[in-house]
């Protein structure tokens, strides 16, 4: 079997993808589409161009953090994130992709609360208008440039939408520019949210900071996103890296959002090398497949090509992912039973 087939065809896991990120060109287009016909846009329409950051772009991470304002004007009404919400889902469906934590930031927009932002995504996901069999679940993002009242607000929110929703909201997280705010800052809000039940995944290491890798560390987060700055070769210290390797926290990989932010060179020099070679878990994400023109099987192909990957041990990067997620154990012994099927049928 050839491996791009390989790659889309096997179930595969997204535990990390941020949903204006995921915005593909072609949904994009869409919700422009709806702004013109509702007659309530006149901005973004030239700009779509600039919304992708590929191989050899020169901007640096933080100037990629200004594209994702293109994609928020684009879901600044509930109309529009419903439709974000299914059309990014139908893409990593049909990329193969079974299961699915979809992360956003709240916003209040000249349309909608932070509130009715986070319920048309729970719609969309609940009740979606087109037909979807990707099991969908929400992590609620916290930026780490807001203001220490909108942090406890979202996590506010993150509570209660928990409590109403708790099948679909599974989680908070921290993202943003890595460069701005203090973890320490964020822990009084994430303990709370932890407490009410919901399962925490911090962006950690994108930058070199060990002091505060450290302090993520010490939380004990359920996963921790990207992981760069940890291990000694990457910007890390050997502090750092026995702390990982001792905490054996689970890391969200995202080799070309890692690649195209220039924080890793290359492929072949990624730091996933390390991870598995220490037996850390990992699992392979897409992080921003709009913005980083990239889907997860493309993720899951790059991968098993950078580091010589046989056919199984790409089918087992997937099926170990089945432990980390955020849900209950029957959804994951469901999604368990769809990998484990494809790799019997695939022996046979
Ligand atoms: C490239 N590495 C990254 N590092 C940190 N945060 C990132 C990120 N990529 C995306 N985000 C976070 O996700 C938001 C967009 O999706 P939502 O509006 O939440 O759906 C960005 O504004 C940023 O806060
Ligand atoms: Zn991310």
């Amino acid at each position: 079997m050839d491996l791009n087939f390989f790659c889309k065809e096997l179930p595969k896991i997204e535990l990390h993808a941020h949903l204006n990120g995921s915005l593909s060109q072609a949904t994009m287009l869409q919700l422009q589409r709806y702004y013109v016909d509702a007659g309530i846009s006149d901005k973004t329409n030239t700009f779509l161009d600039e919304f992708q950051i590929g191989a050899g772009d020169t901007r640096n991470l933080s100037e990629c953090f200004q594209v994702f304002s293109i994609a928020h004007s684009l879901t600044s009404t509930s109309e529009a994130l419903v439709m974000a919400t299914e059309l990014t889902l139908q893409e990593f469906q049909e990329d193969g992709c079974c299961y699915i934590e979809l992360r956003s930031t709240p916003r209040d927009t000249q349309y909608i609360t932070k509130k009715q932002y986070i319920d048309s995504i729970i719609r969309a996901m609940e009740k979606p208008s087109i037909n979807l069999s990707i099991i969908s679940k929400l992590i609620i993002s916290i930026n780490r440039a807001s203001q220490l009242q909108e942090v406890e607000e979202i996590a506010d929110i993150a509570i209660e939408r928990h409590k109403i929703h708790p099948d679909t909201v599974v989680g908070i997280e921290l993202s943003g520019n890595p460069a701005v705010g203090n973890f320490g800052d964020f822990i009084p809000a994430l303990n709370r949210a932890r407490q009410s039940g919901l399962k925490v995944t911090l962006h950690c290491g994108e930058v070199c900071n060990p002091e505060e890798v450290l302090e993520m560390l010490n939380f004990k987060p359920e996963r921790i996103g990207h992981g760069v700055c940890i291990h000694p070769k990457y910007g890390g210290t050997e502090e750092t890296w026995i702390a990982l390797c001792q905490s054996k926290i689970p890391v969200e990989v995202c080799l070309t959002s890692n690649v195209n932010t220039k924080i890793t060179p290359d492929y072949e020099s990624h730091h996933f090398k390390e991870l598995i070679e220490a037996g850390l878990p990992v699992v392979l994400c897409t992080d921003d497949k709009g913005v980083f023109a990239t889907s997860l099987s493309q993720e899951y192909r790059l991968c098993a090509e950078s580091f010589g990957l046989t056919r199984i041990q790409v089918a087992k990067l997937s099926l170990d992912a089945a432990q980390y997620i955020f849900s209950e154990a029957n959804i994951r012994e469901l999604i368990i039973g769809k990998i484990l099927k494809f790799m019997n049928d695939y022996a046979s």
